[in-house]
């Protein structure tokens, strides 16, 4: 079996060397799959011949999540792959904020060709004149696989750590200091602290969360990070909260024409996961997930499906993508009795409005028999796609 995979974006070959000789790169306009980064696939049409994407990174802001589910398409991305290389540039802008380094360093480079530089120096260092964030309050909004370890290494720097998250998972909840308090309403964390953070996903839930009303909470003169996404926050509201003093700085990684020409605002060219270490932790984790999910049906870190995984023994398996209505196994059953095949082991799984079934039957199929029973599995009111896989070792 031969997988052909469209990449987009520049994916780290430790992943690509992971799609062994069964999988063709960029060699297909029909392909299996598709491996990208921040490359935006709501202006294009997704191929019907996609059954999975595979975003190495945490934003899926980037691909229609919806319109894949609707086709039957598993989306992945890669949680955690990253958090080390954006925690890293967030306690350096966080440090480099506070201390005026970005103004100080261009101040610095103009003096090119000019004499008496280390008087000029001396002389005019004071405008630079900057704070410690040791004692500080810091805010995160958000304490995913980022937002949890900014928090636990802002405690180090001893700073006082405030966390906004009402949907914190177990997983991560777990990892997170007793020292970071946690608050329940945002304006609390908006209204006490001198830095903030920001490190939620971008949904329709989440744009323009930070908006006039946020940065009226806000104390006066405070530094705000943005490693995030740059429509979380409201920029008209943004502008006037720069003009009127209450954010002394904006830091982002999501440069836009309006925040050009701001004072005070510090853009970096979306930065956060550009390290090697993390270009090739996010291409490892996707490649392996797309592996598993086309080789075995199995699905690990999707983000419009439940995880699913059952070792495949059988000499063939059967994937459906469905809705999450009554009586779809019940059909499933039926129509493999009618047709005398043997079920072996069978996982059901549930998110939202979608399924998932994987059924292990104990026949080998023959190309015929494969089309013929997912034709009638494509009938099954209900059923977005279903797909045989011939196990190879039988
Ligand atoms: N600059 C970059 O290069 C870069 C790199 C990685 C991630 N990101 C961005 O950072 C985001 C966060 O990444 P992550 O890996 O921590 O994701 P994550 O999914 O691990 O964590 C996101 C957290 O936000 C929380 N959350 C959701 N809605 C919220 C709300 N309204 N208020 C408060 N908390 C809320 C969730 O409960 C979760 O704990 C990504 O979605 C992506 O947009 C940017
Ligand atoms: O791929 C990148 O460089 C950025 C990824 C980042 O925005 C993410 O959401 O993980």
């Amino acid at each position: 079996m031969t997988y052909q995979i469209q990449t987009y974006n520049k994916i780290a070959d430790a992943g690509l060397q992971l799609l062994d000789e069964q999988y063709k790169i960029n060699e297909s306009n029909e392909p299996d799959a598709i491996l990208l980064r921040s490359h935006k696939l709501h202006d294009q049409p997704i191929p019907n011949s996609v059954q999975a994407i595979a975003r190495a990174g945490a934003g899926t802001n980037n691909i229609p999540i919806d319109q894949c589910s609707e086709k039957g398409v598993v989306v992945f991305n890669t949680p955690g792959a990253n958090a080390n290389a954006v925690k890293e540039l967030v306690i350096s802008c966080l440090i480099a904020s506070s201390r005026n380094l970005f103004r100080a360093v261009q101040w610095t480079h103009s003096l090119k060709g000019e004499t008496d530089i280390s008087e000029k120096v001396e002389a005019n260092k004071k405008a630079f004149i900057g704070h410690e964030v040791a004692g500080k309050k810091l805010g995160v909004i958000g304490l995913g696989n980022i937002g949890s370890v900014v928090a636990n290494d802002a405690l180090a720097l001893d700073m006082e750590v405030m966390a906004y998250d009402p949907f914190v998972s177990v997983d991560v909840a777990w990892t997170i200091s007793r020292s970071v308090k946690r608050v329940h309403q945002l304006e609390e964390l908006l209204s006490q602290c001198d830095f903030i953070t920001i490190h939620v996903p971008l949904s329709p839930k989440t744009t323009g969360i930070i908006d006039a009303k946020a940065f009226k909470a806000m104390k006066k003169g405070i530094h705000f990070i943005n490693f995030a996404r740059g429509e979380l926050v409201d920029h008209a509201a943004l502008k006037e909260a720069l003009q009127d003093g209450t954010v002394g700085k904006y830091i982002t990684d999501f440069p836009s024409d309006d925040i050009f020409g701001m004072e005070n605002v510090v853009a970096t060219p979306h930065l956060g996961a550009s390290t090697t270490e993390s270009e090739e932790n996010c291409a490892i984790m996707a490649a392996r997930q797309l592996k598993n999910y086309l080789e075995t049906g199995n699905i690990k870190n999707a983000v419009n499906l439940p995880n699913v995984s059952l070792p495949l023994t059988s000499p063939g398996r059967l994937t459906i993508m469905h809705r999450n209505i009554p009586n779809m196994l019940g059909q499933f059953s039926q129509l493999l009795a009618e047709r005398n095949f043997n079920i072996a082991d069978m996982l059901n799984r549930s998110r939202g409005e979608f399924a998932y079934t994987l059924i292990d039957i104990d026949n080998k199929l023959n190309d015929e028999e494969a089309a013929d029973i997912m034709e009638r599995l494509q009938k099954i009111e209900g059923v977005i796609r279903a797909r045989h896989i011939a196990n190879g070792w039988h």
